[in-house]
């Protein structure tokens, strides 16, 4: 297993398949990707997956940008599967309504959606585009074809945060969790008029939380806590991913990160981390150099906040 300077194993590789998006929501970190123009062929994201499984690394997440307007994402999927014990998609949900199912056949495991909103004109107004009914289709299919389905709400003051409850009864109604998700910036963008006009702590919601819970769960990773809520007769899973500041957040932090155009990445918010492991392969290197690429990214992996 690869264990950092920090004693943080590696457990999970978070693949971005593109930097590109049918949407365009105006909070977007586009998972800090660069503007490299090489792709990863499936053959090559494929000799990346089982030289991290080799490694110890057997849960992989595919982002983006949109993961799902890759043409080639289910030979993607096909390609990686037997490498993998976790495999998710993190996906604005435009394209589930047709593609769920060949997802599922595929072999994906599981779906993260991102929902914002259930207002149609503020939906417009996030993403600059006029889908969620399309998106809300997607969202019931895949909760019929994939368990669990998470739900991902991004809160923004004087945006979406009156609709938190509303969200909670919705992800009840269609048997979802919920994830809640604080804006999250790198620290040259805290003094940002955008950080200051949208950021919304949720903190005091936690605490609202861990009163009516009925049962509170920690995660391993980034030890976020999942809070079990009685909600309209139902229990409502709801997730608070509360990363800025959060000093055991990072600690906990087990993630390593490859772009669309082929580096390792160590953290979601520097951009000073890239190892590139396409350039080496492309040029023929063995499959024990590129093992050496990922233990030079490992090295420079460290907590982004502590
Ligand atoms: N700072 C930080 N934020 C992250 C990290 N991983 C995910 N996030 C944020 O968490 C939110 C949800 O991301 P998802 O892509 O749904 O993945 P996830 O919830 O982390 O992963 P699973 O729970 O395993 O499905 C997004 O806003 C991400 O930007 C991370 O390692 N660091
Ligand atoms: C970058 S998107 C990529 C996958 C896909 N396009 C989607 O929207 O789900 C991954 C997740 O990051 C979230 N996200 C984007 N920008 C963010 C920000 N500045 N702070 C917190 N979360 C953010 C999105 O809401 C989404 O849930
Ligand atoms: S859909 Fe995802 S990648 Fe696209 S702009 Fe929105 S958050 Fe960013
Ligand atoms: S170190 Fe912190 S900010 Fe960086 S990817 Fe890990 S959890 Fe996110």
């Amino acid at each position: 297993m690869l264990i950092d300077r920090f004693g943080r194993p590696v457990t999970n590789l978070r693949i971005s398949l593109t930097k590109e998006c049918n949407l365009n929501c105006f909070y977007c970190h586009r998972e800090g990707q660069l503007d490299g123009e090489r792709r990863m062929t499936p053959e090559e994201i494929e000799r990346i997956v089982r030289i991290a499984s080799r490694l110890g690394i057997r849960k992989v997440k595919l982002t983006g940008g949109e993961p799902t307007i890759r043409s080639d994402i289910m030979e993607i999927i096909r390609k990686i599967r037997p490498y993998v014990i976790d495999l998710s998609l993190t996906t604005n949900g435009t394209t589930l309504y047709t593609l769920a199912e060949k997802l599922k056949e595929a072999g994906l495991d599981r779906v993260n959606i991102s929902l914002d909103t259930l207002d149609r004109k503020k939906y417009k107004m996030i993403t600059s585009f006029d889908v969620l009914d399309q998106v809300l289709k997607g969202i019931r299919k895949a909760t019929r074809l994939f368990h669990p389905v998470k739900l991902n709400m991004v809160v923004m003051k004087g945006i979406n945060d009156e609709e938190i409850w509303d969200m909670i009864r919705f992800a009840g109604k269609v048997g979802a969790i919920l994830q809640l998700i604080e804006i999250e910036v790198p620290r040259e963008m805290e003094d940002s008029q955008f950080f200051k006009d949208f950021f919304y702590p949720l903190k005091p919601l936690e605490e609202e939380f861990e009163k009516m819970a009925v049962e509170i769960r920690e995660r391993k990773m980034h030890r976020r806590r999942k809070y079990f809520l009685p909600v309209d007769g139902k229990i409502v899973e709801v997730e608070v991913v509360r990363s800025m500041h959060n000093t055991i957040f990072c600690m906990n932090c087990t993630r390593l990160r490859l772009t669309a155009d082929g580096y390792l990445k160590t953290c979601l918010l520097r951009k000073d981390d890239l190892i590139d492991i396409l350039g080496p392969m492309r040029e023929g290197a063995s499959d024990e150099e590129l093992v050496e690429v990922f233990k030079r990214a490992v090295l420079l992996r460290e907590p982004y906040w502590k």
